[in-house]
């Protein structure tokens, strides 16, 4: 393809991305599809150049609307894009916008004014607010703040960046040294994970598909943050686990791996498609403690009928996905789920029927891959309110049982973030229910105390 051509695919690329209320990976990949006549050099500049001009939407935005051009379309966004940040001189934009076969159309009067009053200038400048140039979306910038304090810039700086692509070696294939090995045969470079004994983080963006490692199972990719959250549920081999919100299976792998194809994991999901899905990826990586099972609701019948038989319970619950946005630049922008007044009465409930669950001395894991207090911290103390016989087991106390190595966090929950750890933004809090004894003893001090005093301490 010529520079041109490729130009004028990002655009229809962005256009389709913007008119479809899917995200914009899932877009991208079904446009690749369609096109197969793409090369993959082309396929990777067309997908790098989208991305990137996703991951300058506001400073993009801002910067058209000051020139005063009516509207940040596609082609407003691939003009500014090429002036501003790939530096290329007016002349040469002209030129690629020539109408030609494949090229992109000419441009209008409008759009040459917004090239000539754009031409020489960098992507930043000194009078660009804070929140455009971290590009950080007006409703996120409230939470986004109490949430991180002064670290607000450093970590949103840090979300711009694409992800490194990390993977899970699977413990019941591989280690990480016998993967690292593999992978080194077909020229794919990978290190060891800082916090993750399970993980590999990869030189590059190599294709895996086609990769033996990963055909056969030995690794699966997962963010070095989720696998952390998986290690946090710490299951041992013969445990009973429910993996509440299983989604594509990503945490199921990784604890049944952990619990050594022993005991058993029940994957629950509403979205029985996605559970179809996991399970292929359940046999690929040789496990057979794994079954599925989809759920009608979080009150779905099957919770009652299960009531204190599970040692582990994970809640990777439905959020914001504000932990995300290095891998979906387009998230902040465009709201496609559900949205923060919706989730966190869905959290709150999905968390208090999945704790029936839990056996006494049991532990229910809460987490999710947002960065904002009220769907982390917030939750949990809503849900020890209500829940007395729930306690907060510090994750320190975990990492040490587990043999894991420093605890990647101070304080009581794992609270990961991409400035802090290079991972995903992520928080887990892991809450033991009172073993029955204890529970028994504090109803039996209850009965002790003199029913005049407790008759005072109610009315004080
Ligand atoms: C953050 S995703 C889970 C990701 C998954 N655990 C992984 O590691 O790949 C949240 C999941 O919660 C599911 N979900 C949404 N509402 C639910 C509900 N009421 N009960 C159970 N699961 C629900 C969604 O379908 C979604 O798959």
């Amino acid at each position: 393809m010529t520079p041109a051509a490729r130009l004028q695919a990002v655009i229809d690329l962005l256009t389709e991305i913007d008119e479809t209320p899917r995200p914009a990976d899932a877009v991208m990949s079904a446009y690749f599809r369609n096109r197969r006549y793409i090369g993959s050099k082309d396929r990777t500049h067309i997908a790098q150049t989208s991305y990137a001009i996703l991951r300058r939407h506001a400073r993009l935005g801002w910067w058209i609307e000051r020139t005063g051009f009516p509207r940040a379309t596609p082609r407003a966004r691939v003009l500014a894009y090429s002036l501003l940040e790939e530096r290329r001189n007016a002349g040469v934009v002209l030129e690629m916008f020539s109408g030609g076969k494949f090229a992109p159309a000419r441009l209008t009067d409008d759009e040459l004014a917004l090239v000539t009053a754009l031409d020489t200038h960098t992507l930043d400048h000194p009078e660009m607010p804070e929140t455009v140039r971290v590009e950080c979306p007006d409703w996120a910038e409230g939470p986004m703040r109490a949430a991180l304090g002064d670290r607000f810039a450093v970590e949103m700086e840090k979300l711009l960046e694409a992800a490194p692509l990390d993977l899970r070696v699977n413990s019941m294939k591989a280690n990480q040294a016998s993967a690292i090995k593999a992978l080194s045969k077909v020229q794919i470079v990978a290190e060891t994970t800082q916090w993750s004994p399970w993980g590999l983080r990869v030189k590059g963006r190599p294709q895996l598909a086609g990769v033996g490692a990963f055909k056969d199972g030995l690794v699966e990719i997962q963010d070095e943050g989720s696998q952390l959250v998986a290690l946090a549920v710490a299951p041992k081999p013969g445990h009973q686990v429910v993996d509440f919100c299983a989604g594509a299976g990503g945490k199921t792998l990784a604890i049944a791996a952990r619990m050594k194809n022993k005991g058993r994991v029940v994957a629950c999901d509403v979205l029985e498609k996605r559970l179809k899905r996991a399970t292929e990826r359940f046999r690929r990586a040789g496990l057979h403690n794994i079954e599925a099972h989809p759920l009608t609701s979080e009150r779905d019948p099957w919770v009652k009928r299960h009531k204190r038989k599970f040692d582990r319970v994970l809640v990777d619950a439905p959020c914001s996905g504000t932990g995300t946005w290095r891998r979906n630049p387009d998230a902040r922008w465009r709201q496609l789920g559900p949205g923060l007044e919706q989730l966190l009465p869905l959290q709150a409930n999905i968390l208090d029927s999945a704790a029936r669950l839990v056996k006494p001395g049991g532990r229910l894991i809460y987490a999710t891959c947002s960065m904002l207090h009220d769907e982390n911290e917030g939750q949990v103390a809503a849900f020890l309110e209500t829940h007395p016989d729930f306690t907060v087991k510090p994750i320190a106390e975990v990492w040490a049982e587990e043999e894991a190595g420093p605890s990647p966090v101070e304080g009581d929950f794992l609270r990961l973030t991409p400035a802090r750890h290079d991972t995903d933004g992520f928080f887990a809090a892991v809450l033991e229910r009172k073993a029955e004894e204890a529970v028994a003893e504090e109803d039996a001090g209850m009965e002790e105390v003199d029913p005049a005093e407790l008759a005072t301490a109610i009315d004080a």
